[in-house]
């Protein structure tokens, strides 16, 4: 096992009609910033219960936060939390609400330009004011987790930094704030949380026992629930097991004492930042090529993985892991999530600017033996169409 050290200090309440905790989790004298997405929390009363909870504190509010929050959104909360002088944010929302929430919290007293925090990618960041969150989507852990993605539309750029200054002071995850959520993401937070379990587990053996069976047993888990989900919205036991894997799958549990890879991740990074496709879809699309092409220098987890997550026991080695590719295809395609780049309109054309885009980033030595150059990025995407 790698030399790690934990800290997670995020407070998880979890359940049904928790949104009431917030009168106790919020300092009674605290200037708070509700940070809001589209309509989805006013619609289904999500943020009529929040209000109601902060009781007479005084609340400002900020609504628009787009998915894939963008740096030009986020620097107008800024400006409004240091106008009002307000001292608390609370992101009630998914996971572009809770990233966007993240970076205005490093943002307010950074010294210098605050989109430096993205191009350090958190190195910088040296406070931030304190946050919380109501969940309202399942997916990308960023409610108990360091780290946020922000893009700059101006340049393309879709960037991730982490801190341990931004892990929310408290998330609340009560599962029936999910009901509304369209089926689209849905499918995509099984896919979003599927993905990041991979990119900790689907390295190389280095002997991290109870990580590799915590990290079989949330895909397990996301298999077995993952199709179900998309057949009943007001199911409590399935969104509240749902909610925990994704937040599980992201808060730094699995991937303490393993490698970590990534790339799938940075790739899909930059199809979302040139084609706006949704972050999980990129996923879909990366992660099965990325398997296929890397397969010799995963080959000991691959072999693993095929017997221990989708039973595969019989045939070759190389037929086994076909097979197990071959599944994570098919049930990411299960989940309504098509696998292929054409299937989004792109073709080979593109895929010299996407390399090129990955180069102008400094990403250059990606996975978890930073070997995943810009040229083996090209073969991904290449094995991608
Ligand atoms: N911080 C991290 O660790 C981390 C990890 C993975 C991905 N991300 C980032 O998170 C972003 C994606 O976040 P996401 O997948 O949670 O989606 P999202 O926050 O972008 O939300 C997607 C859509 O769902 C709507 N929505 C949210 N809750 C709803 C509800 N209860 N009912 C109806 N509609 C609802 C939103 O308004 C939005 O239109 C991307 O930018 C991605 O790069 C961050």
């Amino acid at each position: 096992m790698l030399n790690f050290e934990f800290f997670n200090p995020t407070r998880i309440v979890f359940g049904q009609g928790t949104i009431a905790r917030l009168d106790t989790l919020v300092a009674s004298d605290a200037r708070v910033l509700i940070l809001l997405g589209g309509e989805s929390a006013r619609k289904n009363g999500t943020l009529a219960e929040v209000r109601a909870a902060l009781g007479t504190r005084e609340v400002y509010q900020f609504d628009g936060i787009e998915p894939n929050p963008s740096y030009e959104t986020l620097m107008k909360a800024v400006s409004l939390v240091r106008e009002k002088k307000l001292d608390f944010l609370l992101a009630v929302g998914g996971g572009s609400v809770i990233d966007g929430t993240k970076f205005v919290a490093a943002a307010i007293d950074y010294d210098g330009e605050p989109w430096d925090i993205l191009e350090t990618r958190g190195d910088t960041v040296t406070s931030a004011l304190p946050f919380g969150s109501v969940l309202t989507l399942s997916a990308t852990g960023s409610e108990m987790n360091d780290g946020s993605v922000v893009t700059r539309r101006a340049t393309q750029a879709k960037l991730a930094f982490t801190s341990p200054h931004v892990f929310p002071r408290f998330s609340i995850l009560d599962p029936t704030k999910t009901y509304t959520l369209p089926i689209r993401q849905i499918a995509n937070g099984v896919v979003d949380s599927f993905t990041h379990v991979m990119e900790q587990y689907l390295t190389y053996p280095a002997d991290g026992l109870v990580q590799d069976r915590f990290a079989e047993g949330l895909l397990q888990t996301l298999i077995e629930i993952g199709p179900k989900l998309l057949e009943k919205a007001d199911d409590y036991e399935l969104r509240a097991n749902f909610m925990w894997v994704a937040t599980l799958a992201l808060n730094g549990l699995i991937g303490a004492g393993v490698p970590q890879d990534w790339s799938t991740h940075i790739i899909g990074h930059e199809l979302t930042a040139r084609y706006n496709i949704d972050h999980a879809r990129t996923l879909a699309v990366v992660l099965p090529a990325n398997l296929q092409v890397r397969r010799t220098a995963k080959h000991g987890k691959l072999l693993q993985y095929a017997q221990r997550v989708w039973g595969i026991t019989q045939g070759s080695e190389d037929e086994r892991i076909d097979a197990a590719i071959d599944r994570t295809r098919v049930f990411f395609e299960s989940m309504g999530i098509q696998t292929r780049l054409p299937d989004y309109g792109i073709d080979a054309s593109e895929i010299g600017i996407l390399v090129g885009q990955l180069r102008a980033h400094g990403m250059v030595e990606l996975g978890e033996r930073k070997d995943v150059t810009p040229e083996v990025g090209q073969r991904i995407l290449e094995a991608s169409l």
